[in-house]
């Protein structure tokens, strides 16, 4: 049997019907048809090609970017794509380009920080790409801190004009993508001085490019970071540096929706708190947690595409070797994986419904849900795209020495993916946030009642002295017993590092040095969210046949996964015996048996197209040793039998060899 055999054979074995899980996959019928048109769009355009890629130079690398953008942006106008349609377009062109930061950053700031009179100038020109605009706020010096930014904005009455500048080296704008080469506008964070008084870190668009010949206006010297980890990946990105040398900008220019300064100087704070400054932020890391569902599906369609027909050991009468797939110890790498993509992208539907509902409650001036949102976007974005990253890096050690081969498309997969472990907020910085969230919940708990996901913190004082009632492994399918154990856990973290605080001579001293297990209590929360949020999701109608049994299989898979990778807390805890985490062990076992016969049909559900993936080894029909094959005979060095350079510095080696014998 061949590899295209061996994928045809399991997909013979599916227990559900794969074309209702796309649309599970996909959250909508709706959402589906448009994924599934521009996925295709775009693998059946030559333009969008990709293979080429990792053979190119830094400006080749740049310029293709370039063409693809505008064919993409030309498609757009030409089929009247709709945002969303764009969106998705852009997703499946797969390069990180500034038009990503056009899109999820420049015009979300201008929309959710200007003032309506702003909104109105700027977001049309915006949104037409008459202008094209980044977010420039990390600096050389700072990037997590974002209130100890050093370019200053500082108001001239006189002229009524905001002098923008650049005044130490640790202060150049350092990362903001498009602005090296592309972008003719920014938003640039910089703290706000009027008559020599500080008041703040604020927002300011500034024209960076002539708008006839896009050379650098007078005052900004603007250039490129440099190259950046994985060749081919993010140095398609011009990440870019930028200092300005007294720059001045009309006072209109200043995003004003928090806080306005007048003509005359004053400074006046709307009714709003400063937090909305950063609402760009929590907008792009729930884009970043949805981003995550797919990278890490991605990797995983990959890796057991590959695995059910890598064939390893097991063959002892010249009958065929066992598929790699089988062995229990590929299994319980792989399918909590293929269980955390699911979990992901049920994650991020919710925290979508979550964001939409702060973002009409913010427009109504009703900012009571603001923390607990952006503790969630803060806490989602650290869980998810940590796993993801560590998620993707197994699945190219799962594919053997092939995972490391280019066309296997993990490499490149991964070093496209590990910065968003950085950037938007660094992953353990994120974590603090949930902390500093927590620590108030839980100290506010005599007077207020928790609400939302912090509800079951109001159970703290049961969650605190109850212990695990589960005997048997069955009893571990049940949701109420793998919720109960989750939210003691977290709970008892929690309320641990509360009773450890009050210890210390201040609070803030006492955070500095409980920081790592309050990380810990941080992770533990967010977890609790992430299994109940895929619990709820089953508890909804899901049509189609064997779907909604085999989703229950990865739920409970992830959450007893977790609870296997993380038993150190469940028994230090003392919610949970050695014995009771043990039976949890069991039932995964057993649960993999049951992902088993399904995980071929599992990673179709994602709809991936081989361009997407741009994997010989994920291929969706399997032919991949003629195809592995093929690729190889396709890198340059195979152009000829003998490579540039032999004659030159190998040849003399040889020939004095031969020399030095004769002697
Ligand atoms: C293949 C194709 C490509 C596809 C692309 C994939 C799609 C992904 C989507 C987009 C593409 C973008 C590409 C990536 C580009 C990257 C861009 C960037 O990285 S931009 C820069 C991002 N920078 C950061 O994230 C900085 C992180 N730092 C901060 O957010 C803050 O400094 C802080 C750490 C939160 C600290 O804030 P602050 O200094 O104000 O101090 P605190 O005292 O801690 O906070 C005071 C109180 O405010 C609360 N708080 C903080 N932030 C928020 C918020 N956002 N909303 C609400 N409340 C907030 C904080 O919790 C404190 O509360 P209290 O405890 O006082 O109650
Ligand atoms: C690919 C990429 C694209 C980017 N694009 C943009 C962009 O378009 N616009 C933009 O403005 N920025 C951009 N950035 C910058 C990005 O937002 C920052 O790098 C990010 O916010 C992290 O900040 P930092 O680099 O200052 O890290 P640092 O904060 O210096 O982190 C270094 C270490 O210090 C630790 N640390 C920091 N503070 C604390 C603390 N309080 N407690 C405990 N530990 C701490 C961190 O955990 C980390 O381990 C991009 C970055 C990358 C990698």
């Amino acid at each position: 049997m061949e590899g295209v055999d061996y994928l045809r054979d399991e997909r013979s074995k599916a227990q559900f019907d794969v074309e209702t899980m796309k649309v599970a996959w996909a959250g909508s019928p709706e959402a589906f048809l448009v994924c599934d048109r521009m996925a295709k769009l775009v693998a059946n355009d030559p333009v969008f090609e990709k293979f080429s890629k990792p053979m190119l130079g830094r400006k080749e690398l740049f310029k293709n970017t370039l063409r693809k953008t505008a064919h993409a942006w030309k498609l757009v106008n030409d089929l009247h794509l709709t945002e969303e349609e764009a969106k998705w377009l852009r997703h499946y062109i797969d390069e990180p380009s500034y038009t990503d930061l056009q899109w999820e950053m420049f015009v979300p700031a201008l929309e959710g920080q200007g003032t309506e009179e702003q909104k109105k100038k700027w977001v049309p020109l915006a949104k037409t790409m008459q202008i094209i605009g980044t977010y420039a706020q990390t600096e050389l010096g700072h990037g997590s801190n974002v209130q100890g930014l050093e370019t200053t904005a500082t108001f001239d009455r006189q002229s009524d004009e905001f002098v923008i500048h650049s005044p130490t080296l640790t202060s150049s704008k350092w990362w903001p993508g498009g602005l090296a080469k592309v972008t003719t506008h920014a938003i640039v964070y910089a703290r706000l001085i009027i008559d020599g008084h500080f008041y703040g870190v604020h927002g300011f668009i500034v024209q960076l490019r002539s708008l006839e010949d896009h050379s650098p206006l007078p005052g900004i010297t603007l250039g490129d970071i440099g190259m950046k980890f994985g060749h081919g990946t993010y140095n398609t990105m011009d990440n870019g540096v930028a200092r300005f040398d007294r720059v001045r900008i009309p006072r209109d220019q200043m995003l004003m929706r928090v806080s306005q300064v007048t003509k005359e100087g004053k400074y006046m704070k709307s009714n709003v708190p400063r937090q909305l400054g950063y609402a760009t932020m929590v907008s792009v890391r729930q884009t970043i947690v949805s981003d995550a569902s797919k990278a890490l599906s991605r990797a995983v369609c990959i890796a057991t595409r590959y695995s059910a027909i890598r064939r390893q050991f097991g063959s002892r009468d010249g009958g065929p070797e066992t598929q790699v797939l089988d062995y229990k110890t590929q299994q319980s790498r792989l399918f909590p994986l293929v269980a955390s993509a699911f979990a992901f992208r049920f994650a991020s539907d919710w925290l979508k419904l979550l964001y939409t509902d702060v973002k009409q409650r913010l427009e109504v001036n009703d900012f009571s849900t603001l923390p607990e949102v952006h503790a969630c976007t803060a806490g989602f974005k650290s869980l998810t795209t940590a796993a993801t990253a560590e998620g993707i890096e197994e699945c190219r050690k799962l594919c053997g020495g092939h995972g490391y081969l280019i066309s296997s498309g993990l490499p490149e997969l991964f070093a496209f993916y590990v910065p968003a472990c950085t950037y938007e907020g660094e992953n353990v910085v994120m974590l603090l946030q949930v902390a500093r969230f927590l620590v108030k919940t839980v100290s506010d708990l005599g007077n207020k009642q928790p609400v939302g996901t912090a509800a079951y913190l109001g159970r703290a004082s049961l969650l605190v002295q109850k212990n695990c009632v589960v005997q048997t492994a069955e009893d571990w399918l049940n949701p109420i017993a793998i919720l109960e154990a989750f939210e003691a856990r977290a709970a008892r973290m929690a309320v641990g590092c509360c009773q450890r605080l009050a210890e210390f001579k201040s609070p803030e001293e006492g955070f500095a040095e409980l920081s790592s297990d309050l990380a810990e209590a941080s992770l533990a929360h967010c977890q609790v969210i992430v299994v109940s949020t895929f619990i709820r999701r089953l508890q909804q109608d899901i049509p189609g046949r064997g779907v909604k049994q085999a989703l229950e299989v990865l739920c409970n898979v992830y959450a007893l996964f977790l609870l296997h990778k993380h038993q150190g807390d469940f028994l230090a805890t003392g919610y949970l015996t050695p014995k009771q985490a043990s039976l949890a062990n069991d039932q995964l076992r057993t649960l993999y048996s049951k992902v088993r016969p399904n995980a071929i049909a599992l990673v179709d559900s994602f709809n991936h197209t081989d361009h997407y993936l741009s994997s010989v080894l994920g291929r969706y029909d399997g032919n991949v040793y003629p195809k592995l094959y093929e690729a190889a005979l396709k890198d340059p060095l195979n152009d000829s039998d003998i490579a540039d350079g032999i004659h030159q510095y190998v040849q003399p080696i040889l020939k004095q060899k031969l020399h030095s014998s004769k002697l």
